[in-house]
């Protein structure tokens, strides 16, 4: 059984709390866009498709708890709401794609005679809303197959491989199964994952406190390794394929990722190792055409001072807390999308109509 990092049922809302694990796994109500926001802004729930799933379901609580009268004042409140949902964390662009697929829709049934008032208006967006839940743990189930495929296809081998893996991308940064981690975990359900390596991923340690505790919990053979031990250990053992999660492709390839994903690529590529970035259609931001027009998230010095509440720097020490870097396309060999995996240089072409039939 996958860890479920989001519990939607009869219009209630409730999170695990990213923050508390692997101490403690304890669900949180989130009652509306301000409880989405803060639990988004604070990490309680994050990794980029999870923000857009429960920012737009916290939209939806809302909605529920709240009558309108007015199918205008409903489209307005719905924008205004979004945007500032948006805010919350501006890296990853998976809760803008849903924001922008949101507001279409509600101007879209706002001038739709056939939608006789506000209340049906309300139930036909918070259905819109619900399917992008269930849309997220099918791509992601396609994801891992396609992932699983081109992985062994491309690293030429009949046997088992060994993985690589940063961050966390699995059950609990998606509505469940995860993306890089999911190919993972379809690798290993095959029969074909050998062992999986995940970084701890400093400062926040995503990889120690998440991506650990579901390759435990799922008995998947793995070992942690120290961010800084990954060329050491592409140098001693044979890795077949780094596979990383994605905050934000652009139209070129470039992909925004948690911070370190750039200095595992490069060390990849010295090593002559695949480097994969597996993310669904709604991380690609085809309006951003390269790496240098992605806005990069800079988090708090505690973040890094502190280590469950614990301080570790000297204090007085400025810090730099970038959240991600981006890696150039030319390090990746292929992003694997739940329809196929694509060279960085086929990206726009291919998926342009793909998402014009979305
Ligand atoms: C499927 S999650 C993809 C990315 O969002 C993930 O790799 C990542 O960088 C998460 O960063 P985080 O800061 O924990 O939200």
């Amino acid at each position: 059984m996958t860890l479920q990092a989001i519990k939607w049922a009869g219009g209630r809302l409730e999170i695990l709390d990213q923050l508390l694990l692997p101490h403690e796994s304890k669900y949180i109500p989130v009652n509306g866009v301000e409880d989405g926001w803060k639990a988004i802004n604070a990490m309680q729930v994050r990794g980029a498709p999870a923000i857009a799933i429960v920012g737009s379901l916290s939209l939806a609580v809302e909605l529920l708890g709240t009558t309108f009268n007015d199918k205008t004042v409903l489209r307005q409140d719905v924008e205004g709401k979004l945007n500032y949902l948006c805010s919350a964390r501006p890296t990853a662009v998976n809760m803008k794609i849903a924001a922008e697929e949101l507001t279409l829709e509600a101007n879209r049934l706002s001038s739709d005679d056939s939608i006789s008032d506000a209340e049906e208006m309300k139930k036909q967006l918070c259905l819109k809303i619900e399917a992008m839940l269930e849309k997220d743990l099918n791509d992601n189930r396609n994801i891992g197959e396609f992932g699983a495929l081109s992985f062994l296809t491309r690293a030429g081998v009949n046997g088992k491989v060994r993985v690589l893996t940063h961050c966390n991308t699995g059950s609990l940064a998606t509505a469940g199964y995860g993306t890089a981690l999911g190919v993972i975990r379809s690798l290993f359900h095959q029969g074909k994952l050998e062992h999986a390596y995940c970084t701890e991923t400093r400062p926040y340690n995503q990889g120690a406190r998440l991506t650990a505790y579901e390759l435990v919990h799922e008995r998947i053979p793995s070992t942690m390794v120290c961010d800084s031990a990954v060329s050491a250990l592409m140098k001693s053992t044979t890795i077949h394929g780094v596979v990383v999660g994605a905050d934000r492709i652009a139209a070129n390839g470039d992909t925004a990722n948690k911070i370190g994903t750039y200095q595992i690529a490069v060390v990849a590529k010295h090593h002559g190792v695949p480097f994969y970035v597996a993310a669904p259609l709604t991380s690609i931001d085809l309006d951003t055409p390269n790496g240098d027009r992605i806005v990069i998230e800079e988090r708090p010095a505690v973040e890094m001072t502190h280590v469950g509440g614990q301080q570790i720097a000297a204090s007085g020490i400025h810090c730099w807390n970038p959240a991600f870097d981006v890696t150039p396309a030319e390090l990746i060999t292929a992003i694997i999308t739940e329809h196929g995996a694509f060279t960085p240089g086929e990206l726009a072409d291919k998926i342009t109509p793909l998402k014009k039939s979305l």
